[in-house]
């Protein structure tokens, strides 16, 4: 199927766009009643990831409602710690939490490295209807966790503001930490082929993480597992998100990857310096966004004129909160587009 509005894969692949492309991390989400209502229907949000022909409808929902230029697969980065053998629980205000969490080498031992079309069918057979509902009107981003991000989840068991007990584990037990690591790659990589062998058309690799580690630890236990994604994955471009990773800008730079994203840390030309060659995505705040109208054309002028309109995919630095007013959100999208 020939895609109606290419601008999101042009800009990607580093050829000339007639305009900037626009999406937005967490566009599928709790800021549209319309998700909310889908959401109420399946009762829990496990439910609603695990249902394909829900997590389809709610994926189309913001190219219909916000006009954003790429779709991203509703689901969650947890998916693979459940299908490596530990599954998780969406508590209400809280987050993430799995009841079982790895410490020790039986642990590692005891995980699978899964085959997608088996234990993920459900996120593969959501892109199917995705694909197919979309009709070729904007690309589809599928994603995975970058394997520290994962890491962090199967060891901790819950989100942290430290980590501390997951980075324990790289000081204590280093080489405990790197074997799980590369069995979560394994994973990851055979669910990012199997998600583009079903029609994604992009894979984003969200190192959510990434920031609460010094230089040598992400060049030692992230970056390395990132590669190796990014060096197996050669038929479609790749996007790394390496959230508050400023001091590794250089080092993703050099990565078998097509796009790199900032958050809104990070300065746009002094990453433009270090990160050459690259499409870069980001990187307003998403607090802009609570802003008034004119504060937000403003910001979102400001960013344009400092990426330039090549080479650019504009976003925010992270997930949209779920508190922001959908008009709000519309404002940013048309900026651009009128840019
Ligand atoms: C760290 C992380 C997670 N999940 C994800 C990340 C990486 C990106 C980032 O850093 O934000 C990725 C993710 N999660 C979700 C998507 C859907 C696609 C999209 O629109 O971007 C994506 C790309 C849906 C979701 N994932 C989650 C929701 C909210 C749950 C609900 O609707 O009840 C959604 C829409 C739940 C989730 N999932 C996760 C947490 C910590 C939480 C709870 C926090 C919260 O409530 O926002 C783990």
């Amino acid at each position: 199927m020939e895609l109606k509005n290419d601008l999101f894969l042009k800009a990607a692949k580093g050829e000339q766009v007639s305009r900037v492309p626009v999406w937005m991390m967490r566009q599928a989400g709790r800021i549209l009643p319309e998700y909310r209502k889908v959401r109420e229907q399946a009762g829990s949000f496990i439910k609603l990831a695990t249902t394909p022909e829900m997590a389809a409808e709610v994926t189309i929902q913001p190219v219909d409602i916000l006009g954003v230029d790429a779709a991203i697969i509703f689901s969650d980065i947890l998916v693979v710690p459940e299908a490596m053998g530990l599954p998780y629980e969406m508590l209400e205000a809280k987050g993430p939490n799995f009841p079982k969490t790895i410490h020790t080498q039986a642990d590692i031992d005891a995980l699978v490295v899964p085959d997608p079309e088996d234990q993920l069918s459900y996120v593969l057979q959501a892109l199917d209807i995705v694909k197919k509902d979309l009709a070729g009107r904007v690309p589809l981003i599928g994603f995975a966790g970058a394997p520290f991000t994962i890491f962090c989840y199967m060891v901790e068991g819950k989100g942290s503001k430290t980590f501390s007990l997951a980075k324990k584990m790289l000081y204590s037990e280093p080489t405990l930490a790197h074997q799980l690591l590369q069995k979560i790659t394994d994973t990851t990589i055979a669910y990012l082929k199997a998600q583009l062998a079903h029609g994604a058309d992009l894979v984003q690799i969200f190192d959510s993480w990434a920031g609460i580690l010094s230089p040598d630890q992400y060049s030692e236990f992230s970056s390395p597992y990132i590669s190796q994604i990014c060096d197996a994955i050669t038929t479609h471009p790749v996007t790394v998100f390496a959230k508050g990773a400023y001091f590794a800008r250089e080092e993703i730079g050099k990565m078998n990857c097509e796009v790199v994203g900032l958050d809104w840390n990070m300065n746009i030309a002094e990453s433009r310096k270090l990160i050459p060659n690259k499409t870069l995505q980001g990187n307003m705040d998403p607090c802009v966004l609570y802003a008034s109208f004119s504060e937000i054309e403003k910001h979102t002028v400001a960013m344009l004129d400092a990426f330039g309109k090549q080479r650019y995919i504009a976003n925010l630095g992270h997930g949209v909160y779920p508190d922001t007013d959908p008009e709000k959100v519309k404002c940013f999208i048309e900026t651009v587009k009128a840019y």
